[in-house]
Formats: structure tokens, sequence, C-alpha cells
């Protein structure tokens, strides 16, 4: 379904609840079957996160977990350790064409028994569940951080817990510091220094606790996107966020001061202000927050500033390749954008065509990074209902803050 987005002026004071962290959740939830103590609130209503839910309750042998990255990654390493039991793990188109390797190969080399179904190197595949007794292995760490969460989210489970040596440049590293800082929340212990990283074997109960997932922080980036584009004065309320944060892309805040917004934080909230400032081009290395790319660079174009993204070279095995599809939409609205394989380059913009229709690929960030744009211009976002994987009320909450939304 195509939304119609027309050029809409948001209210002075406005406040939005957001759903917990998608990144957190599945991690917590992966840690909670392996450890059924753990309480859990403010668990993500996202679509990964109810497919990693209904993964992880699931005794049939065929698991689709659609287009959730984390769900396939940290699902391969938890049915690896479920003894006796043999689960085919698949997902959609786009997930078929996401390279899992690196991680199968690793869980291999701990002694897993997995197979591929269709394409060498991509699920769907096929985990025989074992009980694994090595405890040393080494992968590459420059091409998702994923498959090493998912290796130190069971680590605790084996019999001598894990010694994990990171190849070649880390990306992603907040990421993992999340998982290691979750492991540490419910009582595992864990190391990280220089490229090692070890996790100690835990076959005990542990105590038992209540966790409260912070809300998303990438989710978030919209609204800190909206203030960029909103008049001096306008405000947005954010909750629940701390100020020392779980989350890489709680970033956000020192990165849109640079657009004029501030972030003051309460008790259990955030709040966004525009504030008078000069624009300036700007040179941003996201190695450490890839998921905020796209909402930086319709931001950077939506005010008129160049800007140079770098460390983007994990964009192009996403939801889609993040990096052509920007490019295709900004220029759609007269933008100009030069891309390689991991930055993006965006010249300085003159105006912003209307009404254009925005193709979001299946990705959700590709919808929601360019709905701030209606503050400017009308816009459509095609099948916009593609939000669901990460922010499933998104076009509500917008709606609320002012936005006028037609189907
Ligand atoms: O571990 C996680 O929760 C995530 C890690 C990142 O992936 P990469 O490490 O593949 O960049 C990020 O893009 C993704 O949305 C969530
Ligand atoms: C890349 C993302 O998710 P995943 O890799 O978990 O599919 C995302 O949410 O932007």
């Amino acid at each position: 379904m195509h939304f119609t987005l027309q050029k809409s002026n948001i209210a002075k004071q406005s406040s939005i609840k957001i759903t917990g962290s998608k990144s957190e959740s599945n991690r917590l939830l992966l840690l909670q079957a392996l450890y059924p103590e753990i309480e859990l609130n403010n668990v993500s209503n996202s679509d990964d996160s109810n497919l990693m839910t209904n993964a992880l309750k699931s005794s049939s042998k065929v698991v689709d977990i659609h287009h959730a990255g984390t769900a396939m990654r940290f699902l391969t390493a938890y049915f690896s350790i479920q003894e006796g039991r043999e689960t085919v793990l698949t997902g959609s188109k786009r997930m078929k064409e996401r390279p899992i390797k690196i991680l199968v190969e690793a869980l291999k080399e701990l002694g897993a028994e997995i197979s591929y179904v269709e394409n060498d190197g991509f699920p769907p595949i096929k985990i025989i569940g074992k009980k694994l007794t090595k405890n040393k292995v080494s992968l590459n760490a420059n091409v998702s951080s994923q498959y090493i969460s998912a290796l130190l989210l069971i680590a605790s489970k084996l019999e001598n817990g894990i010694e994990l040596t990171l190849e070649g440049e880390i990306t992603s590293v907040p990421y993992i510091k999340m998982t290691l800082s979750l492991l540490d929340e419910i009582g595992v212990e864990s190391t990280f220094k220089e490229n090692t990283i070890t996790v100690k074997p835990n076959s005990n109960k542990l105590e038992p606790k209540t966790l409260t997932v912070e809300s998303d922080w990438s989710s978030a980036s919209y609204y800190f996107s909206i203030a960029a584009l909103s008049p001096v004065g306008t405000e947005i309320t954010l909750s629940s966020y701390k100020e020392h944060s779980l989350q890489g892309d709680s970033a956000l805040v020192s990165i849109y001061k640079h657009f004029g917004v501030s972030a003051q934080f309460h008790e259990n909230s955030v709040t966004l202000t525009k504030e008078n400032t000069t624009l300036t081009p700007l040179n941003l290395d996201l190695k450490n927050a890839p998921d905020i790319a796209q909402t930086i660079a319709v931001t950077c174009f939506a005010l008129s500033i160049p800007c140079d993204l770098t460390g983007l070279h994990t964009l192009k095995i996403k939801e889609t390749d993040r990096l052509v599809a920007l490019k295709t939409e900004i220029e759609k609205l007269g933008g100009s954008v030069k891309i390689t394989d991991k930055s993006l380059h965006l010249a300085a913009s003159t105006a912003i065509k209307s009404m254009v229709s925005i193709a979001t690929y299946n990705d959700h960030r590709m919808a929601m990074a360019f709905a701030p744009l209606a503050l400017k211009t009308s816009i459509v976002i095609e099948d916009a209902m593609v939000v669901s994987k990460s922010y499933p009320t998104f076009w509500d909450d917008l709606k609320s803050i002012g936005f006028q939304i037609t189907k």
C-alpha cells in the first residue's frame, strides 16, 4: 500500500513512546530461552522480534524468519546447540541473498553440523543440534557483527565457554559491546581485549532478574531528522530513553547537533529541540552506526548540505543494497549522489521535487528515512507498511504529531 504524505507542519511540542530496541530484544529473547529465569519488560513489538519469539517457541522442522537478519544469525547459533533437533532455518528471497558462511564456518569449527539447502554460503540452512565441545574459533569481523553476537549469545552454554579471535577491522562494534553488556547484566562473565573475546561457561541457573529493554534508538533517528527539518523552537519528547545507552545509534545525540538539534535527557525520556544553527557540510564515518546512514543522508539532502558518509561497507548486504537504493531515490527527488561500495557522497541540493514516489525495496529504513521530507514537500512512500519490520506504529505516530498521511 502506498501512502501519500502531504506537505505538513508538525506541532510545536509533541511526545512519542517508541517500542523497545529490536537489537536488545532479539538478544534477550534468545538469552531468555537459554535462561528462563530472566524476565523482560518493553520487548519490541517489531515483526523481527515477533518472528524471534515465535521461532524460539516453535517445534516445527522448518523455521522461517522472513527478513529478520538478527533472528537468522542468532537462531543459527541457537539451533546448533539444541541437541538432537533438526531444523531448517529459512527466510525471505532477500534473506537467501544475505551471506551467512562466516558464521556457519565458525560454528562448524566449534563442532556444529550445518549444511546449505540451496546455495553455498546462504540460507536456507539445515542444522542438526549437537553438544559443541570446542571453544576456540577465529572469524573475519569486517562483514557483520551479527555473526559475532550470535556466537557470544550461546557461548556460556558451551562446556568451555568461548575464546573468539576477531580478524580484520571490526565492524559495528557497539552491537558486539551491547551483547557483552547484556551478558554481564544477566551474570555471564566475559572479556574483550584487543581482538579477543572470551565468555565463561555457565551451566547453572542465574539469579532471577527482570530486565527492561530501552526503546529503539534507530527508530528515534527519524525524529532527530524531523526535528532537524522543523522550525526553530520545535520540541519532540521521546520515551523511554536514557543518556547512557547500550545502543550505538544513540550517537545521534552528538551527530544531530550538527543540524541544530539538541537533546535533553529526563528521568525516562529525551527532548529534542530545534535550535538556530549555521549549516555546514558533514563528513562522518558510520561503521559503528550503519542503520542511521539513510536517515542522515536524507536529512542532509533536505537541508541542502553536502555530505560524505564513509564506513558503509555493510549497507549492501542489508534488507536491500542501501547505497544503491539511496542514490536511486535521492536522485528521483532531484539530488546528486555518488557511491562506492563503502561510501556515499551527496552534493548540495538545489530544490526538492514534489510528489515523487519513493520505492522502498522491502526496507523499513527506506520508508522511514524519506518520510521526514514531507515537512518540505508532498511525497509518496511505496509499500509503506514495510515499516513493521522494526517500528509497526510509525505512521500512526507521525500522524499524531501532525503529518497528513492518506492511503
Ligand atoms: O546486532 C544487531 O542487532 C545489529 C547489528 C548491525 O548489523 P551488522 O553488524 O551486520 O552491521 C545492524 O545493522 C543491525 O540492524 C542490527
Ligand atoms: C539491518 C537491519 O536489520 P537486520 O540485519 O537484523 O535484518 C536493520 O534493522 O536496519
